[in-house]
């Protein structure tokens, strides 16, 4: 294998990202999502900024009707109620019938025995992504051996402390397992499809963090990238969908006066995005492609 360097390894990130964004902008996925009352509305927001068509359909009567034209389903167990983890089993078990990618958003997974049995029920149906905060990845994947700190939906950990916990969920769930914060990790397994990976993202800003909902938006974003993409680049999608966010959020903060203005900016963002301002700014570390 030859070593690219860095500059090498950068245009090739540019030119993958910005193809996955005109591949999703082009194709306007539609997105059943199955999420979290706090989140409805900047996922729903999100989604169509970003070129993609969301439906929040969360009523299993609907779904032999509706789950077969949509391209891909988002769950977040955020607000979570039995009837709803029931309807997200239902939905899941559909999607992987119809061959349509899923993603699983875990909040606050380690929060309560329920949750986070709910969680490992859910991962059992091998989403095709898990994007979850440090906290979040770290209690799933120590699942059975210590629960941890926790701090409801936020994060109590750095994305960096949880690289090990990521790999190992990887391994053990097959799925490309994402952890967001200051540097977004994405990661699969060898075991899989998509190879052994390890990438990272360097953008965003951490007022996002001062959002809510803003991981649930992004984890959104995952499926629609995903959705509108060959499903053997789901990897290079999900990198794609984390990079295209943070940048927005970058953008979006230098005109931002705060939290509430930033959501604003946020979308707008995302909505304008051009590649100069795509390229400009993209920092990604990790191979863009299979290193065989
Ligand atoms: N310190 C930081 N610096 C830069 N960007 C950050 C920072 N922390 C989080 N982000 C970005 O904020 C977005 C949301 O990630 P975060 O880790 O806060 O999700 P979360 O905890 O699941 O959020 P929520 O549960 O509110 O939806 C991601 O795009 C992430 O890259
Ligand atoms: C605040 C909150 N509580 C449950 S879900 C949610 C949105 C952020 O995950
Ligand atoms: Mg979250």
């Amino acid at each position: 294998m030859e070593m690219k360097t860095n500059k090498e390894e950068e245009v090739e990130w540019a030119t993958t990202v910005w193809s996955h964004l005109t591949a999703l902008r082009d194709r306007s996925p539609l997105i059943q999502c199955i999420t979290n009352f706090v989140s409805m509305d900047l996922v729903a927001n999100t989604l169509l900024s970003a070129g993609a068509s969301p439906a929040m359909i969360h009523s299993q009567q609907e779904f032999s009707d509706f789950t077969p034209h949509a391209h891909a389903l988002y769950v977040n167990v955020g607000t979570l109620s039995p009837d709803w983890l029931s309807s997200m089993k239902a939905a899941a078990l559909l999607a992987n019938d119809l061959r349509k990618p899923w993603v699983l958003d875990p909040v606050a997974a380690g929060s309560s025995q329920f949750r986070l049995n709910a969680c490992l029920e859910l991962l059992l149906l091998k989403p095709t992504v898990i994007r979850g905060n440090a906290s979040e990845i770290i209690a799933l994947s120590q699942a059975g051996i210590d629960m941890g700190p926790t701090k409801g939906v936020d994060s109590c950990h750095e994305s960096m402390d949880a690289v090990e916990a990521a790999k190992f969920l990887a391994e053990k769930s097959g799925s490309i397992v994402a952890v967001s914060g200051a540097v977004d990790i994405i990661c699969s397994s060898k075991s899989i499809t998509h190879g052994d990976r390890l990438v990272f993202v360097h953008n965003g800003v951490p007022m996002l963090q001062k959002i809510t909902a803003t991981g649930c938006a992004v984890t959104a974003l995952i499926a629609a990238f995903v959705a509108a993409a060959d499903p053997l680049h789901a990897f290079d999608a999900t990198v794609s969908a984390l990079s295209v966010f943070a940048i927005a959020g970058e953008m979006g903060m230098e005109l931002a006066k705060g939290p509430a203005s930033l959501r604003m900016h946020l979308i707008d963002s995302l909505y304008g995005l051009d590649q100069p301002a795509l390229l400009s700014r993209i920092n990604i570390t990790g191979l863009s492609c299979h290193n065989t």
